[in-house]
């Protein structure tokens, strides 16, 4: 199992759990998230955590060494479209959604952690939009989730520059809510939450999501899948992913 989802405290939390990877996202972990969403709609829980295994990485984005066998923007499509939808459901989950980085964020692992209310972010992560690299766009939602969340500029600077950030860096253009630097301030981060009521923070989540519901988000997250559908299919694409796991294999 690459996943594990735990209840305690009226809080549900999704661990990946694929460290010798850096929790890189395949079906299984995708098929996780849809059993997780599908228990979060139907519980009485006060908040979902998306956290991982390990110190080192929260989730390194898609599994390349099993996505670089869609080569097509038809191939391609049918797993992004699945991630997309996976990530705006989450989005809109009736309750505040925690993402705690308990390690380094790239790719698609940004964008997971960018669909969730808050992040908590540990002092030694480092998190980047990386897909640049790839010579593709975010083609989760990510992208567009991210023009919500920073002023135009920061998050238009964090998608082109596509490189990774320090917690201070995220800290400043307000990507971290938060960052950790020991166990308690976790604790403190929930202790604080935990003096409102959960209806009212349900309350405010359906504030966010009638606003998403008025400006489209959907649709924009759509229009990011399709994108990045037609360039994952250019040769630049697959001769950077080639270039990484060659890298792999040769050092
Ligand atoms: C598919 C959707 C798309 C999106 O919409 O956003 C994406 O997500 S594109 C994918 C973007 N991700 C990447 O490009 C992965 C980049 N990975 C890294 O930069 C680094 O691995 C890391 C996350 C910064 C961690 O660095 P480090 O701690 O030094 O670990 P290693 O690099 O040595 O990795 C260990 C091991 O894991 C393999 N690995 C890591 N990430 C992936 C991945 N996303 N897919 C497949 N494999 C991955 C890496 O190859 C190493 O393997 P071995 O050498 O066999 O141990």
């Amino acid at each position: 199992m690459s996943y594990k989802i735990e209840i305690s405290e009226q809080i549900m939390t999704y661990t990946i759990d694929r460290p010798e990877i850096r929790n890189a996202i395949n079906s299984d972990v995708m098929a996780g998230f849809e059993e997780l969403i599908q228990k979060a709609e139907e519980s009485e829980i006060r908040y979902v955590v998306i956290t991982a295994t390990g110190t080192k990485a929260f989730c390194s984005g898609g599994d390349l060494s099993v996505f670089h066998e869609l080569k097509t923007e038809a191939e391609a499509y049918p797993m992004l479209k699945r991630m997309s939808e996976v990530l705006y459901r989450i989005k809109t989950l009736p309750v505040p959604v925690i993402a705690l980085l308990n390690g380094s964020a790239v790719g698609g692992g940004c964008e997971i952690a960018t669909a969730c209310d808050y992040r908590l972010v540990t002092a030694h992560a480092k998190c980047g939009f990386i897909q640049g690299t790839l010579a593709i766009t975010s083609g989760w939602g990510g992208g567009t989730y991210l023009f919500e969340t920073l002023p135009h500029d920061k998050a238009l600077l964090m998608l082109t520059e596509a490189r990774v950030y320090t917690s201070d860096e995220l800290e400043a253009n307000g990507w971290a809510t938060k960052v950790v630097h020991k166990e308690e301030d976790i604790h403190n981060f929930f202790a604080s939450m935990n003096k409102i009521r959960p209806e009212v923070h349900r309350a405010y989540k359906s504030i966010a999501k009638r606003k998403w519901q008025e400006n489209d988000l959907k649709g924009r997250v759509d229009a990011e899948v399709r994108k990045c559908a037609e360039l994952w299919a250019e040769d630049a694409h697959h001769e950077a992913v080639e270039s990484f796991l060659n890298k792999s294999q040769n050092t």
